[in-house]
């Protein structure tokens, strides 16, 4: 059977497909939320059905907990976990420093618990993701809806003296209402550009009473992982100084890809 599916999607898969390496049986693993962490859980979820891996998984939010449900995989809260093995999730931005900015899909807040919870946090990604500053990508900020107003002004404040090059702060919309978070929070999106200093931003951001918490992740990620739409894998795991190149024959992987594909 032949599949056409984009080169992007390609990419996902291979990332995803990739860090079901680092997963073992009797693990308990953080699952992300987001486009790239879903083909992970379709990867895992045809290892738990097909090849017998027994993992207990904690989503990061409702929509992977309906995944990995249907996929196969037993779901446990955090708290029945208590710590986690490893944690793998998707993410809107990565630097050298594999500090990341999280949250287009809404859920760093949970995401943000999950990973810190686990020995070591895996980045799947394509190439799209990978930037020398970040900041171009909006920062995704969960704010309490009481006194959103006043949170958005301490937020404008707090930027007016940071080193960024954009200042718009901009409230996540679904269609004509608010976008409303898994834990019933609101998302304010800031238009930065670039960030000079994220661990700065990072920490003032959480300062403001109304915040809840903010997408950068820093100091949490020990490795990425990038696929590429020709099927390629960079591995960079920092906690270990290890940088590697796979190269997936996508005819092998044919069946599993198109199954998952369906
Ligand atoms: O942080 C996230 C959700 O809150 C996602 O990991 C991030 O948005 C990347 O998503 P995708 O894999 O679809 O590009």
């Amino acid at each position: 059977m032949t599949i056409d599916l984009f080169p992007m999607d390609t990419a996902k898969f291979v990332a995803a497909k990739q860090a079901t390496h680092y997963v073992q049986s009797g693990m308990k693993v953080g699952l992300g939320t987001g486009s790239t962490a879903a083909w992970l859980v379709q990867c895992l979820g045809e290892m738990v059905r097909d090849h017998g891996l027994q993992i207990k998984g904690v989503p990061t939010s409702n929509r992977t907990a309906e995944l990995a449900r249907a996929a196969g995989i037993e779901i446990i809260t955090l708290d029945q976990a208590k710590w986690l093995d490893l944690t793998i999730d998707g993410t809107d931005e990565y630097d050298a420093n594999l500090n990341l900015i999280k949250g287009g899909g809404g859920a760093h807040l949970r995401e943000k618990i999950v990973a810190t919870a686990s020995d070591r946090m895996i980045v799947i990604a394509d190439a799209s993701k990978t930037v020398a500053t970040l900041g171009a990508f909006p920062l995704p900020v969960e704010v309490l809806p009481f006194g959103m107003q006043i949170t958005r002004g301490l937020i404008e404040e707090l930027l007016v003296g940071v080193d960024v090059l954009g200042r718009d702060v901009i409230q996540r919309m679904q269609g004509d209402a608010p976008y409303v978070t898994d834990e019933g929070n609101f998302i304010l999106d800031l238009h930065l550009k670039s960030i000079g200093n994220p661990r700065q931003l990072a920490m003032m951001l959480n300062q403001i009473p109304g915040v809840v918490e903010n997408g950068l992740f820093i100091d949490i990620c020990d490795v990425v992982i990038v696929g590429h739409g020709t099927g390629k894998v960079e591995i960079r795991d920092i906690t270990n100084d290890i940088n590697d190149v796979v190269q997936f024959d996508l005819q092998d992987d044919d069946n599993l890809f198109a199954d998952l594909a369906k």
